[in-house]
């Protein structure tokens, strides 16, 4: 077993071809320290000088790279990595297999080198893997079972020789995909389309959405059915076609007297749907009589309801279609558009929701309520407009991403400082919008990481207040038994914003992402088992743990997110007493760093009085030798 300085020198002189320490003013040498000497490319933890990345991005690197040195050596140091980067360099790899030993990395870049052969399976064992990169390399065979990494948001393989079935990833969570150029067959998983057809083109076998080619249907002859049976199957069909038919030759016959009547109605329909291209979120009427088109947009232009904010008055619903859109993510209730309206100088995030059944005067009534209440830490819609089938909300843009983007994203460490004030201010926000809102029953309905935006100063705010989209097919298959039951009693879904706060809190503690397509039931259940098991230490994000963050605050917030995603409603605090009490751990956690503070304070004044007495002893001396 090998100390840091050895692993990391006998690792990077295998990663140069001549096996030599690369140049000397790069610092690695056995005779320092990466952390305090600062070697090139190290990066460490300020509070434990432990090394946590390597970044070697485009050294020139023309060796081998060998994980087994890297991750097999030193046990802490294998341990404290979370971050591996090795882009752009020309270093091939015997065997991979030794990564999964540095089983807490969370970031792996392995791009544009010559590396060649099988993923190994271990790698699926990377459980703390939020961003896979492996793009530009000569990789083939199948791809281990990656959907079992339930952290991963990023997966970037493209241009590799890659096959076989892509895995079943739960792309809900992911924030990057691309397996383009590369050899895969098969369907496209479920939620694929979340990504532009270039992130799967170029793979002769594959299908499905966002691919132009619909797969194959699956092959009857296979499906073990007798000739007879499929002739009894099909006689059954032809006889419901018959019944089918005739009753749509009545309803049209009917129909046609009111035919003047159901035209007037306008079908709507978002075209913008490229991801990367600029687009236009330009709104056509099926209708397609240049009449009826005028009557259209004269309706819009009415339609347009801009609601108690300055710098958008006097928009029109038509200059909005106009202005280039970028369609910048899509959720299961929608789309969200990037809207830049130059008129206005105003950059807006266009929200667009389909088929939901709340009428529109319902709509118009909800939002001009949710207008009167005002919070800064909840972000109002500047407008809306709603027309049968759809319904438009538009916010102002919030330039730094969300919480989740901060959580599971490739952005810098997110200290436990800034997660309790966050979670102190969401708490807070929360709180005053439920009071204000109780006797209207409006809670926010969709409360997840991703609807916590960051503003221009990275202060927190609360998105999509009030949206929540009932009777929508795909929310009444996602969501839970239990909150099922509680959607049925307007209080409970007050209570349902505690149990979404609930699993917030678990995301921000454990580093973990939440399924949003069980509403976060696996990683509560997850933690709930872990305590159960007396390993509730293990449970918390590594970082938070290494940055030297308080066990006892973070246990203490924890038992906070236990009770907010109990199963009963009822035994749910409200989420005024949880904000209450959060306030509470984050005013001891500012004492305590106060206290500190004066501590360190206290001791630089002792060391400089220390000093001062050694420099006058010092001078006393001297002038007794002179
Ligand atoms: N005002 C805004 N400014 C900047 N980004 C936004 C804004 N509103 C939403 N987004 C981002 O747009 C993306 C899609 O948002 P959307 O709310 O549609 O998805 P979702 O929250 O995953 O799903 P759901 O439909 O369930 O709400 C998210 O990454 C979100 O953070």
């Amino acid at each position: 077993v090998d100390d840091v300085q050895t692993t990391l020198v006998k690792f990077i002189q295998k990663l140069s071809s001549s096996n030599d320490i690369p140049d000397p003013t790069w610092g690695w040498n056995l005779s320092s320290d990466p952390c305090k000497d600062q070697w090139k490319g190290v990066a460490c933890s300020n509070r434990t000088f432990q090394v946590q990345k390597l970044l070697l991005d485009g050294l020139n690197f023309s060796g081998t790279f060998d994980p087994w040195i890297l991750c097999t050596g030193d046990k802490s140091f294998a341990e404290s990595l979370n971050e591996l980067s090795l882009n752009d360099n020309r270093l091939r790899v015997e065997n991979l297999e030794g990564i999964s030993s540095c089983r807490y990395l969370s970031r792996l870049h392995l791009r544009g080198n010559l590396f060649s052969g099988n993923l190994p399976d271990s790698m699926s064992r990377l459980n703390n893997l939020k961003t896979l990169e492996i793009s530009q390399n000569q990789f083939s065979g199948v791809l281990p079972d990656l959907a079992r990494i339930s952290g991963l948001t990023q997966f970037l393989a493209q241009d590799n020789d890659l096959s076989g079935f892509i895995p079943e990833f739960d792309f809900s969570n992911f924030l990057k995909f691309n397996v383009s150029n590369n050899n895969f067959s098969g369907p496209i998983p479920n939620g694929g389309s979340r990504f532009p057809a270039s992130s799967f083109d170029n793979n002769s076998g594959l299908c499905g959405e966002p691919l132009p080619n619909e797969c194959p249907p699956k092959d009857k002859s296979k499906s073990g059915y007798s000739r007879d049976q499929i002739l009894m199957f099909s006689g059954y069909f032809l006889i419901g076609l018959v019944v089918v038919l005739l009753i749509l030759y009545k309803f049209c016959t009917k129909g046609k007297k009111n035919k003047k009547k159901v035209s007037d109605s306008i079908d709507l329909k978002v075209e913008a749907s490229d991801y990367d291209g600029s687009t236009k979120l330009s709104i056509v009427s099926s209708d397609k009589s240049e009449a009826s088109k005028s009557e259209t947009s004269a309706e819009s232009a009415k339609s347009l309801v801009v609601l108690s904010s300055p710098e958008v008055n006097g928009l029109k619903f038509e200059e909005l279609l106009k202005a280039p859109a970028e369609l910048i993510g899509r959720g299961k209730h929608g789309s969200v558009y990037k809207v830049i309206c130059e008129g206005q100088g105003l950059t807006m995030a266009v929200k667009r929701i389909k088929d939901w059944s709340l009428s529109s005067n319902d709509f118009k009534i909800r939002m001009k309520r949710l207008d009167q209440v005002r919070h800064p830490s909840v972000l109002p819609p500047i407008a809306f407009y709603c027309s049968k089938q759809e319904k438009l909300l538009i916010y102002e843009y919030q330039p730094n991403g969300s919480l989740f983007k901060l959580l599971h994203g490739d952005q810098v460490t997110f200290d436990w400082s800034s997660r309790l004030g966050l979670a102190a201010t969401i708490a807070k926000a929360l709180a005053f919008m439920h009071e204000e809102l109780r006797e209207d029953l409006l809670a926010h309905g969709n409360l997840k990481s991703s609807n916590i935006l960051l503003n221009e100063n990275m202060e927190p705010c609360i998105s999509e207040y009030g949206l929540r989209v009932e009777n929508q097919e795909v929310s009444m298959v996602s969501i839970s038994n239990i909150q099922a039951a509680e959607e049925n009693d307007g209080q409970n879904t007050f209570k349902s914003d505690v149990y979404a706060f609930g699993v917030i809190l678990l995301e921000m503690l454990t580093g973990k992402v939440a399924s949003v397509q069980n509403n976060g039931m696996d990683l509560a259940r997850y933690v709930v088992s872990v305590i159960k098991e007396e390993w509730t230490g293990e449970v918390f994000d590594r970082g938070l743990s290494k940055e030297g963050a308080s066990e006892e605050r973070m246990v203490n917030l924890l038992q906070i997110a236990i009770q907010c995603v109990n199963q009963s409603p009822e035994a749910r605090p409200s989420i005024s007493q949880v904000a209450v009490m959060i306030d509470a751990i984050k005013e001891e956690d500012d004492t305590s760093m106060d206290i500190s503070q004066a501590l360190c304070f206290r001791g630089f004044l002792v060391q400089q009085r220390a000093n001062r007495s050694r420099i006058y002893y010092y001078m006393v001396e001297s002038r007794q030798e002179i």
